[in-house]
């Protein structure tokens, strides 16, 4: 079997697999949906862009503050995304002490939970990617997957399982677990807000805009890793799943939109691997490795990553070649000895030649041939293989398709 015929069976199998999961773990209970409302997630959701909004529509920017702005957003932002996600959720790479504190302060004042509840959703996203078992299934339409799954509470039973041994294990996650509400309310609220306050006066701007509007933006950045990055974009190593490269999903999300390189290879500490891309969390994490802040980064071998994109560019080719006609195959026509091919060429006056084991019917080409009549017509009845390849004139490969689409049948040899 080729190697093109090997992926599409293997895929035939993926598709099955997942409509059968899908089946057996229906999502939600019978519950009502009132009694399953995540009324904290709801409150803290649609309460802070308002916020925003009002924050934005009545408060005046300050150049300090808007520094601070930024820095918050960059720090808390970072925080999830080179802390929670490719540190604590990928292993990406390993870190000592102070970086995994440092991440861990910065991805806690991103208020989207502990690294513990938001990794193992994660965990299980990547395991069960686009089945009932994925925390936010993109199978359930964009708005699903980008907030929709986190207003209702879920029936943990059905839920997918990871290992998560080696995060418990480590004392700075269950530090973070265990005082987390008050690491949230100080390093994202209390402390950003205070800077602008006593620094230069700004106790508004600091609230709406270093606290309440930076928030609103990291949270809505990260959700588009589960929306966004599974709806808009290129399949560029493997179309089995959702997820999805695009640059504008890279900027969104500091880097991590190039999202179906990521779940191919969720322990590459790269999102993107040109270095024309966007992103500022592998960046951040080279230039902590360049000072012993991160090491043992970890990249999938270049090998692998190219034989995925060259799978995906061979079963775009075969969907091309299968619109295409390529003349009967050798099961599809008759066999003939060279006695009958020569019998039917002197008998039924047919026009046939023999050719690199396929016998062509040349009545209408010969005088087409761009070579001109007289080669065909001298080999009429007979093999012009070694001509046709080389002897007379080697044809070119538009020569050979062109001949295929001329098949009548193939020479049998005596035994068959
Ligand atoms: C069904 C069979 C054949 C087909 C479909 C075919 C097709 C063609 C085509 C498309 C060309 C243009 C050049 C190219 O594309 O390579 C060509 C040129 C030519 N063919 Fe054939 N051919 C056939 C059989 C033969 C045979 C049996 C001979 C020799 C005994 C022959 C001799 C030549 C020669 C001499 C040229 C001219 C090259 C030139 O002057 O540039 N062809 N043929
Ligand atoms: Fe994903
Ligand atoms: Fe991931």
């Amino acid at each position: 079997m080729a190697r093109s015929e090997l992926v599409d069976v293997a895929e035939a199998k993926r598709k099955a697999h997942a409509t059968s999961t899908r089946k057996s773990v229906l999502a939600f209970d019978k519950q009502p949906l009132t009694q399953r409302v995540h009324w904290v997630h709801v409150i803290l959701l649609s309460s802070t862009p308002l916020l925003a909004l009002y924050g934005l529509l009545t408060t005046p920017w300050v150049k300090p503050t808007f520094i601070l702005f930024l820095v918050t957003y960059f720090l808390s932002g970072l925080g999830i995304t080179g802390g929670y996600h490719r540190l604590w959720s990928h292993r990406a790479y390993d870190a000592p002490l102070i970086t995994r504190v440092f991440f861990a302060i910065c991805g806690a004042s991103a208020v989207q939970g502990s690294i513990l509840w938001w990794c193992r959703d994660h965990r299980v996203h990547h395991r069960y990617t686009d089945t009932e078992k994925d925390p936010y299934g993109a199978q359930h339409g964009f708005w699903y997957s980008h907030i929709i799954w986190m207003l209702f509470k879920k029936d943990k039973s059905k839920m997918g399982r990871v290992d998560m041994a080696d995060l418990e294990a480590d004392p700075v996650v269950r530090w973070q677990s265990k005082y987390y509400p008050l690491i949230t309310l100080f390093f994202s609220i209390v402390l950003p807000w205070c800077i602008a306050g006593f620094g230069w006066g700004d106790w508004r701007g600091g609230y709406f805009y270093a606290v309440i509007l930076r928030m609103v933006i990291v949270h809505h950045a990260t959700f588009c890793v589960n929306s966004l990055a599974h709806w808009l974009g290129e399949t560029s190593f493997d179309d089995k799943h959702s997820p999805r490269d695009h640059f504008i999903t890279a900027f969104v999300t500091m880097g991590e939109g190039y999202h179906n390189f990521h779940h191919e290879f969720p322990q590459d500490y790269r999102n993107a691997i040109k270095f024309y891309q966007y992103d500022p969390t592998k960046w951040l994490i080279v230039t902590l490795s360049y000072f012993g802040l991160a090491y043992n980064l970890r990249t999938f071998p270049e090998n692998e990553v190219k034989k995925g994109v060259v799978m995906m560019q061979e079963k775009k080719v075969n969907q091309v070649k299968r619109t295409l006609k390529w003349g009967p195959t050798k099961e599809k026509l008759p066999g003939y000895t060279m006695a009958e091919f020569e019998d039917q060429v002197r008998d039924h006056k047919r026009m046939w030649i023999l050719i690199d084991g396929y016998i062509h019917d040349v009545s209408e080409f010969m005088n087409e041939h761009p070579g001109g009549p007289k080669y065909i017509k001298a080999n009429i009845g007979r093999d012009a293989s070694t001509q046709f390849n080389g002897s007379v004139y080697d044809h070119s490969n538009g020569a050979r398709n062109l001949m295929s689409m001329m098949r009548v049948g193939y020479l049998k040899d005596d035994s068959e």
